[in-house]
């Protein structure tokens, strides 16, 4: 199989969870009504995002409420599910994990936020997650009938080596659930996108909140979707929304066919 269709849903985040996991459960049933065959929602799509919130808001995997509910929209649906993320409690720790879901609604993979998002910018965004987060400790890969998919949240694609390495290890589309703010989103949320697909030659998918500006975080939106010659698909405004797109993966090899630096890297150099 090479053409998938995607959905990305970029959701209006409140304070009140049964609303936002009602708001998901919509939005994954437009999503499949439109053919959606990978449905993927925003980080923390059920808590707003505020380190304040994660620990009243957190479940256990897989036992919580939002998990159970997800493997039944992906069942329902027949779908690959990502998750978003949400806040996670295991044991005495909180981390900010995606849970990845197949047609039958079976867990198949979960990723943990590897790079907890800690910056103070004059002037603009402070976050500081690990007060209350612990990271994650691994690289997400999942398999589709499409191939590999690699898997990050937000600030870890900041880090050029998790999607390269997520690439080495066969992924031709990374998925990131991802909630960009008004002082970073402008400038870089387009541009990391473009560059991790160009670097990689691999579909980049980044599916963000709607923008919502009297919450305490309010994220920049804009969820799109990158091919691998590093353009940008399609992309949403700040408003709620769905985007729906298909991609050809074979777009992967003709791309490092054309431009061959992925087999013309020299590792024994670097
Ligand atoms: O990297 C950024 O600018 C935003 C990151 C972020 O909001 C997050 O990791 O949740």
């Amino acid at each position: 199989m090479t053409t998938l269709k995607i959905a990305l849903c970029q959701m209006l985040i409140t304070a009140d969870k049964q609303a936002n996991l009602k708001q998901a459960a919509g939005k994954i049933q437009e999503a499949a009504s439109g053919g959606a065959q990978l449905v993927v929602l925003p980080e923390m799509f059920n808590c707003p995002y505020d380190i304040h919130c994660f620990q009243d808001y957190a479940e256990e995997i897989p036992s919580g409420e939002t998990t159970n509910l997800l493997g039944k929209l992906a069942r329902t649906h027949g779908l690959f599910l990502v998750g978003g993320s949400i806040p996670e409690l295991s044991g005495e720790l909180l981390y900010n994990t995606s849970v990845v879901f197949n047609p039958q609604g079976e867990i198949i993979a979960r990723h943990r936020k590897v790079h907890l998002f800690d910056v103070r910018v004059k002037n603009g965004i402070e976050f500081t997650e690990s007060l209350v987060l612990s990271p994650g400790n691994t690289a997400t890969l999942f398999d589709t009938p499409w191939g590999k998919i690699g898997l990050e949240i937000c600030y870890d694609i900041r880090f050029p080596e998790l999607t390269r390495k997520v690439a080495k290890d066969g992924a031709r589309l990374v998925v990131v659930p991802a909630a960009f703010n008004l002082t970073t989103g402008p400038l870089h949320w387009e541009l990391l996108f473009r560059s991790r697909a160009l670097d990689n030659q691999v579909f980049m998918l980044g599916a963000s909140p709607a923008r919502d500006p009297q919450s305490s975080y309010v994220a920049y939106g804009h969820s799109l979707v990158v091919n691998p010659w590093g353009q940008v698909l399609s992309q949403l405004d700040e408003k709620p929304g769905i985007l729906l797109v298909e991609i050809d993966l074979t777009q992967v090899e003709e791309v490092r066919e054309a431009l061959p630096v992925w087999k013309q890297r020299r590792e024994d150099i670097y």
